[in-house]
């Protein structure tokens, strides 16, 4: 069961809202209802979030997605339709059961941080402990636990007014975590932030997630930050999701033309990753086989190149096609001195940052988690994806998620 499950929910404003859904459902427009002084902000959106999941509610300003996220925390009602959490209807909650579902299961983050400015960073990460009961000196654990998670251990005697936006917005995440609810609703979390700040901010939040495995609705206008954190997206409109998926199936399939043209200027190459590229070794070839069964793996197989790996699939390097028909010739054995370096990638490495690589490649790119070979991106299947793009980019620091194997000496050897 998903953790939140929201179907076919209506927020109507106005007088009539009730009536109003009807109509909307008979096939009147927004602009219908608008001309009567109703707003409809959401029209009949359903959708669900998986645990562990970070779901992106993306759109433009008035596209609905402050009101979406209003009705998952219950500060707002549904004018039809129902929301679902951890399998609870929370439209019939009284206000003590959504009280509980809030100080238990959700916490918010918001984009002007909500910090109390008298009071220090710490009371502010504890901020709602209170509430639930719980005694100073476990509240302050808590707090500086959070506000270490984000960084800003040492920082709890300190006022918010000392500190920058970036680190007041890591006040406001710390307060979300130091509540330990199992979802996080994030609206527009990271739009006051700068550019670079924000970006941090996002890295911050991926990293963090890969520990706390915590089911997080961001919302945001801005279409690279959906595309950079969101595992999934729901695309909004006019109060209407226009399409759910993650960011390679928008991209890679729109669901209609307004999709297609809010996505086209979108740069792929940051957006794809190396895993979505990446195509499945259709065969491999162990380190002490010979150059008769390479040779004829690859044209069964009708590849190029084939990775050499050992038994416990790392990949020692590749064969091209050339070198092992010459050895087939020259009735040679062994593999030795045919295997060349292969170049190693991280599934997550975005495409333009593998522009460098396939320059230094002379066969297909290795795609490994850890050591173990876990794909392969064919040359030409690199520079279609990579298309008419720049040169390649660091990753900021310092390390660019892309490798080599072993000195030739040793894989040879
Ligand atoms: N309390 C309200 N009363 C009347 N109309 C409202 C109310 N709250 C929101 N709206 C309207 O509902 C529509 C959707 O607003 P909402 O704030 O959900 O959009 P949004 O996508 O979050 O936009 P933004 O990014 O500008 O906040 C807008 O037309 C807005 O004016």
């Amino acid at each position: 069961m998903a953790l939140i499950e929201a179907e076919h929910l209506y927020k109507v404003f106005g007088r009539g809202a009730k009536r109003a859904v009807g109509r909307l459902q008979r096939g009147e427009s927004r602009n219908d209802l608008r001309a009567e002084g109703l707003t409809a902000a959401v029209i009949d959106a359903s959708f669900a979030v998986e645990r562990g999941e970070i779901f992106v509610a993306m759109g433009l300003s008035g596209s609905g997605k402050s009101t979406l996220i209003r009705m998952i925390n219950g500060l707002l009602t549904p004018t039809s339709g129902s929301i679902r959490i951890d399998g609870e209807d929370i439209n019939d909650l009284d206000g003590q059961g959504l009280r509980r579902v809030r100080r238990d299961k959700v916490s918010m983050v918001f984009q002007h941080f909500a910090l109390l400015p008298h009071r220090t960073v710490g009371e502010n990460a504890a901020y709602g402990l209170k509430l639930r009961g719980m005694n100073r000196a476990e509240r302050e654990r808590r707090a500086e636990e959070a506000l270490s998670m984000v960084g800003l251990g040492g920082w709890g005697g300190s006022m918010p007014g000392e500190l920058s936006g970036g680190m007041r917005q890591r006040v406001g995440l710390a307060r979300a975590l130091a509540a330990g609810t199992e979802i996080l609703l994030m609206d527009e979390a990271f739009s006051a932030l700068d550019p670079l700040i924000r970006r941090e901010m996002q890295d911050q939040l991926l990293e963090l997630q890969t520990k706390l495995d915590k089911t997080i609705v961001f919302i945001t206008h801005d279409l690279n930050e959906s595309m950079r954190l969101g595992d999934r997206i729901a695309m909004m409109r006019d109060g209407q999701i226009e399409q759910i998926g993650s960011s390679e199936q928008i991209l890679n399939d729109p669901a209609n033309d307004y999709v297609a043209q809010f996505i086209q200027d979108v740069d792929r190459t940051r957006v794809l990753t190396a895993s979505s590229v990446m195509e499945r070794p259709v065969a491999v070839i162990g380190p002490d086989q010979g150059p008769r069964t390479a040779h004829k793996l690859m044209r069964e197989h009708q590849v190029s190149s084939l990775m050499v790996v050992d038994r416990q699939r790392n990949v020692r390097g590749a064969v091209a096609e050339k070198d092992v028909a010459a050895a087939v010739e020259r009735g040679r054995d062994t593999l030795d001195g045919l295997i060349l370096p292969v170049v190693t990638v991280d599934p997550d490495v975005a495409v333009a940052d593998l522009f460098g690589a396939s320059a230094e490649s002379p066969t297909a790119l290795a795609v490994v988690d850890g050591q173990r070979l876990v794909g392969v991106i064919p040359r030409v299947t690199l520079l279609s994806a990579l298309g008419a793009v720049g040169g390649p980019q660091d990753n900021g620091d310092g390390s660019n998620g892309i490798g080599t194997t072993s000195p030739l000496e040793e894989v040879t050897s």
